[in-house]
């Protein structure tokens, strides 16, 4: 059964309003707030450091999800953690030692995840999946936010949820990447759990009724 836990990414919010738009969230249904940290290396583009992130976690009262699109993750654990992290997920390509990364951000009390690219094979995770509480499946390239969602990704999510079932059912199975509500349903249909969306959210006339309808679909 899919859990339905919609993560609205700030990447997409009004950074002149950071107050009204965590506010926002926070009377919403939104489970958590993802946070997309970009690095210009790993992606090729730059969101925003730690000085914002807690500026967010100063006001957020739902939980914050980190996503770390870039090459060296294992020295800003700590500060994730700092920022209000209950999630961080870090992917596999960038990651020259994941085993000791994830180990690492459970040991720091965060949930540990794994991101896939749109062109990685599912597969690949099969070894890791024992140490980790979520998978992320990119159903964009990462580094931008408003891009088109990749139709291949509704049977990489059926793929996903086999080997899940079989490692542990436990496991959170998170999309990433042009979430809206022609896409949502058969996402949890295949057996996602946590959609991350972004534009779809805070570009609509009415973005606590948009999470609400995200929830629904
Ligand atoms: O990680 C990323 C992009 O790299 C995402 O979290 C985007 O920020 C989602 O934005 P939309 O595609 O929903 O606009
Ligand atoms: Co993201």
């Amino acid at each position: 059964m899919s859990r339905k836990l919609i993560a609205p990414s700030f990447l997409a919010a009004d950074f002149a309003n950071i107050q009204q738009e965590v506010e926002m969230l926070n009377s919403s249904e939104a489970d958590y707030i993802h946070i997309d940290i970009m690095d210009g290396v790993f992606v090729p583009n730059i969101s925003f450091g730690f000085p914002v992130c807690q500026a967010i976690h100063q006001h957020a009262k739902k939980p914050m999800d980190f996503h770390l699109m870039i090459e060296h993750a294992d020295p800003y654990l700590e500060d994730c953690i700092k920022a209000g992290a209950e999630i961080i997920t870090v992917h596999e390509e960038a990651c020259r030692h994941l085993h000791r990364t994830v180990t690492e951000i459970r040991r720091l009390g965060a949930k540990a995840g794994v991101v896939i690219n749109p062109h990685r094979p599912v597969s690949a995770l099969e070894e890791i999946l024992p140490y980790v509480d979520l998978v992320l499946l990119m159903s964009v390239n990462p580094g931008f936010g408003g891009q088109k969602f990749i139709e291949t990704t509704f049977d990489k999510v059926r793929k996903l949820k086999k080997m899940v079932d079989q490692a542990n059912p436990e496991i959170i199975i998170e999309i990433d990447g042009g979430v809206n509500d022609k896409n949502a349903g058969e996402l949890f249909n295949a057996g996602a759990d946590m959609l991350v969306a972004g534009s779809f959210v805070f570009k609509s006339d009415d973005p606590r009724q948009t999470i609400s309808n995200l929830k629904k679909a």
